[in-house]
């Protein structure tokens, strides 16, 4: 038997399987036969095609939708970089699970479901049939004195999220939108994207839920320590995800690399998500077709990670919310792809002339 090497622990063994080509092609030539003049539907023409390649589908699927909102704290709040307190985090999951909050109503619009993923939150949590108890530490380190956590939290997390992500995907699942929650993430967020890019902290850092201008020097310079102190390797995805990161990011990343193997679109959400998905394909790069971007969010470093990423969104509504929101508002968008796909007729059927040669 072969001894893994550390780069199949560190791609924690998770087969992704390329991307179905003929699939992709056999929707390019319905469009071509749809009437409309060729690619005028732009964005959504690609969202279609897209999805046929993920799913290995000629006529994709989005009927069965899920938001799963990962949940941690994190040490470093205790610094003062986010405008709210630590307990907000409990509150909001527990808002999440009497379907109150944001992600809630939106999820509900787009009729998805939304599962919670409490992958560290400070406090004990009552079980509730829409909450996954995967609890690794009463909220990470503060990463200003030290890793965020051990190499052995990490991976616990990343592991409890694919195991997550397959329970999931067992019940049906088409398209994914993930979410986070956890009162001081953008600080992690930040620290991980400039370990991994390299840039300064003040290039991707930004207010979160509204730090004022003292606060964000603030949370630069944490940041800045944080790097200073840890000295995550750039090369090394579990390092970075260990050193400065979260537990809710790690559950992501799992729930990401999770999806892929099991053929499921992700849509990645606003900074914090796409920190994640940015982790992601430094784990496992083949990661990277399955992910749909959907909003630009207001958080600067965002940018940052869909132009890494080479990601286009789909639209900017100056959201800077996470838990999903903007993830979940590309579901309509989905559904009309694949409603155009199935509903609309060719030239022959409606009778209508081809392009003049
Ligand atoms: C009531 C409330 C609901 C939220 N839902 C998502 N977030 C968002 O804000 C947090 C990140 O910002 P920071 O790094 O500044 O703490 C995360 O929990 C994120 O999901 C919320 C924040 C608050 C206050
Ligand atoms: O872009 C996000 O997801 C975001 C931005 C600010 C605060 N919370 C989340």
């Amino acid at each position: 038997m072969n001894t893994p090497d550390k780069n199949d622990l560190e791609r924690l063994d998770i087969h992704i399987p390329p991307i179905d080509e003929a699939a992709r092609q056999a929707v390019e030539v319905r469009h071509g036969q749809l009437t409309k003049p060729p690619g005028s539907l732009g964005q959504l023409e690609r969202l279609a095609v897209e999805l046929a390649g993920i799913q290995g589908r000629d006529r994709p699927s989005v009927q069965r939708k899920a938001v799963i909102v990962a949940a941690a704290d994190h040490g470093v709040a205790t610094e003062g970089t986010s405008a709210y307190p630590q307990e907000v985090t409990t509150q909001m999951v527990l808002n999440f699970l009497h379907g109150g909050a944001a992600i809630n109503v939106l999820a509900r619009q787009a009729d998805a479901r939304v599962v919670v993923a409490d992958m560290g939150v400070a406090s004990d949590l009552d079980a509730h049939p829409s909450l996954y108890r995967r609890k690794v530490a009463y909220g990470t380190q503060n990463m200003r004195y030290g890793p965020a956590m051990t190499e052995a939290q990490a991976r616990q997390a990343l592991r409890a999220g694919l195991e997550i992500i397959e329970t999931e995907a067992r019940q049906g699942l088409d398209v994914l939108a993930v979410g986070e929650m956890g009162i001081g993430n953008t600080t992690a967020s930040a620290a991980i994207v400039a370990a991994l890019t390299g840039l300064a902290p003040e290039a991707v850092t930004g207010r979160g839920t509204g730090v004022d201008d003292q606060g964000l020097q603030r949370k630069i310079e944490v940041i800045a320590e944080a790097l200073a102190v840890n000295q995550p390797d750039p090369q090394q995805p579990l390092e970075v995800l260990t050193k400065v990161g979260g537990l809710e990011i790690a559950g992501l990343v799992g729930i990401i690399l999770g999806a892929a193997a099991s053929r499921v679109a992700i849509l990645i959400d606003g900074f914090i998500a796409s920190t994640a998905a940015l982790l992601a394909v430094a784990f496992n790069p083949a990661v990277k077709p399955y992910l749909l971007a959907t909003h630009q969010s207001v958080e600067i470093g965002h940018r940052v990670i869909l132009n890494e990423l080479g990601l286009k969104p789909l639209f900017d509504l100056g959201l800077r919310l996470g838990e999903g929101s903007g993830a979940a508002l590309a579901f309509h968008l989905l559904e009309a792809a694949v409603r155009i796909l199935n509903e609309m007729a060719t030239f022959a059927e409606a009778g209508v002339s081809g392009k003049k040669t």
